[in-house]
């Protein structure tokens, strides 16, 4: 099944359309990186989801509840971070989740047990009794990360969830992000921090207004740059482009600092033949390695190719 699910769903401010006709489906479990740059609307798509605010078209499903017909399900059914986590300096950690505990109508008994649940899971217990004021940023969060998880939701709306934490900090979160899907949560985590998206989500969505792009890490990389392949020799790399491309699965090829980087489609079934064709000829092989792009590199072609069809229909 799948967790959320939108049909042209679209949202806007005046003349400003924050979120244009967004079509999309989430798969129960999944960690769902929603990546875009700043004011692309990203926080409103998450308002949306979490009927918080309505849509002006479009429709959506969230945890199954129909958007606009079932939002107080919707709202039971969803845990939100958001970026700005209003916790009470004043009371300690203890009452602070009580508090929210109380306003997701836990029971007196649950909710003690739910604060105390999840004050050990992230690794609070023993400053409990603590003002929140004297929180480390990195305590603040994860009591919110806390907050958001006591009525056991089974999605989780994430906005930058290890933004300004120390890598420490940061990786217990990351950790905690993973145990939860591995619960079986899905996750709609919105983030900057490009290696982290990397490093936790199955699916990405590339986002600015409309979602440009969707798919898994790995499919993203191939979509924009192809698959390819860099065999390093010794000597001179130029000495060899010949050799390689008139290989005729060999798309193009070129040297740089004694690396040959070729483009072709399927290097498992390609390689053995690149290596030999190298070898006959002469050539001394180092390494061969795939050509690995990082999601950043993705992320910035997407956006920027964007920005520039944008720029030429204006
Ligand atoms: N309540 C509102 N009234 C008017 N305009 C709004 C409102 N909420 C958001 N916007 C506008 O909608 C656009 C998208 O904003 P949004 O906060 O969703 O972007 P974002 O992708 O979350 O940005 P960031 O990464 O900076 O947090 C922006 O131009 C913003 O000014």
């Amino acid at each position: 099944m799948n967790a959320i699910e939108t049909n042209q769903l679209t949202r806007a401010f005046g003349s400003l359309v924050a979120v244009d006709d967004l079509t999309l489906a989430i798969p129960e479990g999944t960690v769902f990186g929603f990546l875009g740059p700043n004011g692309a609307g990203k926080t409103t798509t998450v308002r949306l989801l979490s009927a918080l605010i309505a849509p002006t078209s479009g429709s959506a499903a969230v945890a199954g509840y129909r958007l606009g017909e079932q939002n107080e399900a919707i709202r039971q059914s969803v845990g939100i971070l958001t970026e700005t986590p209003g916790l009470y300096d004043r009371l300690s950690a203890w009452q602070n989740l009580m508090f929210f505990a109380e306003l997701y109508d836990l029971t007196a008994k649950r909710a003690a047990s739910q604060v105390e649940r999840y004050l050990h899971l992230l690794d609070l217990w023993e400053r409990r009794d603590d003002k929140v004021g004297g929180f480390s940023k990195g305590m603040r969060q994860k009591l919110a990360l806390a907050r958001a998880l006591l009525h056991e939701p089974k999605i989780i709306f994430l906005d930058e969830p290890t933004s300004g934490l120390d890598p420490e900090a940061a990786r217990v979160v990351r950790e905690f992000i993973k145990e939860l899907r591995a619960e079986g949560r899905t996750i709609f985590l919105t983030t900057h921090n490009l290696p982290e998206a990397d490093e936790l989500c199955d699916l990405i969505g590339v986002f600015r207004s409309r979602l440009l792009r969707l798919g898994t890490p790995a499919h993203l990389r191939i979509g924009m740059f192809g698959t390819g392949t860099q065999v390093r020799v010794v000597g001179d790399a130029t000495h060899w482009i010949d050799t390689v491309r008139v290989l005729p699965f060999v798309h193009d090829a070129h040297a740089e600092d004694g690396v040959l980087s070729v483009s072709l489609d399927h290097p498992d079934e390609q390689n053995p033949v690149l290596v030999q064709a190298l070898v006959n000829a002469g050539a001394q092989i180092r390494a061969v390695e795939p050509i690995s792009h990082s999601l950043e590199e993705v992320y910035l072609e997407l956006v920027e190719n964007e920005r520039q069809a944008a720029a030429v229909s204006r």
